[in-house]
């Protein structure tokens, strides 16, 4: 679907016009959907009631709702906005988790996790962590544009300008962490074997672009690996061992893996 926002022309092309024909359709069914549950949400709801929306799109029709009362007719508060941002959500949120957790289901340790427990379990943050730095899945940000003129490390940027900042570069610094490609969550543990706040690490980026789904995907990393790691044992199958070797595209993946899996006794 990515493809699609960016394939253009090229739709002109032998091979690209039926890729593009798959993908619109795909985009159709996914639009189609979200088009259903909103018109199905908004009947649900009072759009004029003064309570705590629910979600997103509560928010979103509220909003949408207060500003066409009011007669502002400058606002993008409309359904193909809602259905472009429902969309958004959806693709950022799906193949990013699930490439770390592919990722880190490699990834043995023996510790017994639950939820509550994540204050005590300092060891389990730190492969977490160290997880989300090796396979930095994100190779280079979205484009931005500075709002105005800024000067760096002695470069001068103008206002307007397009760019694409590169947090993966800053997660295998050597400076910061040593010996980049190898995992060690130990990194992120102090002598006392507590947990270390390293400003360094940032899979979901820093300022006021970040991540919106930072919280959700930080919980469901740290409670898949946990809850897969109490319940399961990993092993390799003829001494074959998973590389930390990073499969480029939109986003980085790992490469496929076979491996044992057995209940833990
Ligand atoms: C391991 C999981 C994830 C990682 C590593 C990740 C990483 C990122 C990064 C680095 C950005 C900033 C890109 C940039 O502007 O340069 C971003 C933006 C965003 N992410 Fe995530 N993400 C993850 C999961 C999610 C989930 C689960 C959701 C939604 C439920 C989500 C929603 C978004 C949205 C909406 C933005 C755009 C924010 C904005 O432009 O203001 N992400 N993500």
């Amino acid at each position: 679907m990515l493809m699609w926002k960016h394939i253009g022309w090229m739709k002109n092309l032998p091979y690209f016009s039926s890729l593009a024909k798959q993908i619109e359709e795909n985009r159709d069914i996914l639009y189609t959907y979200f088009d259903e549950h909103i018109n199905q949400h908004k009947a649900e709801i009072d759009l004029d009631a003064d309570n705590e929306p629910k979600d997103y799109v509560e928010a979103f029709l509220k909003e949408q709702h207060r500003r066409e009362r009011s007669g502002d007719e400058a606002h993008y508060f409309n359904q193909t906005q809602l259905i472009n941002m429902c969309f958004d959500l959806w693709l950022a949120g799906q193949e990013t988790t699930s490439l770390t957790i592919e990722l880190d289901e490699m990834i043995g340790s023996d510790r017994m996790v639950e939820e509550n427990d994540k204050n005590l379990l300092k060891y389990t943050c730190a492969v977490v962590n160290e997880a989300q730095r090796v396979a930095n899945i994100i190779s280079h940000n979205l484009l931005h544009k500075t709002s105005k003129d800024v000067v760096i490390d002695g470069h001068f940027i103008p206002k307007g300008t397009s760019i694409v900042p590169q947090m993966s570069v800053v997660m295998y610094d050597d400076e910061v962490f040593p010996e980049p490609e190898k995992f060690k969550p130990e990194r992120f543990l102090d002598e006392a074997g507590n947990l270390k706040k390293v400003d360094e690490l940032i899979p979901f980026s820093v300022g006021k672009r970040q991540c919106l789904g930072e919280g959700l995907a930080k919980m469901e990393i740290y409670l898949l690996i946990a809850n897969l790691c109490n319940q399961f044992e990993f092993y390799s199958i003829n001494g074959k061992e998973p590389t930390t070797k990073r499969r480029c595209g939109q986003t980085v993946g790992p490469y496929p893996f076979v491996c044992g899996i057995r209940m833990r006794k």
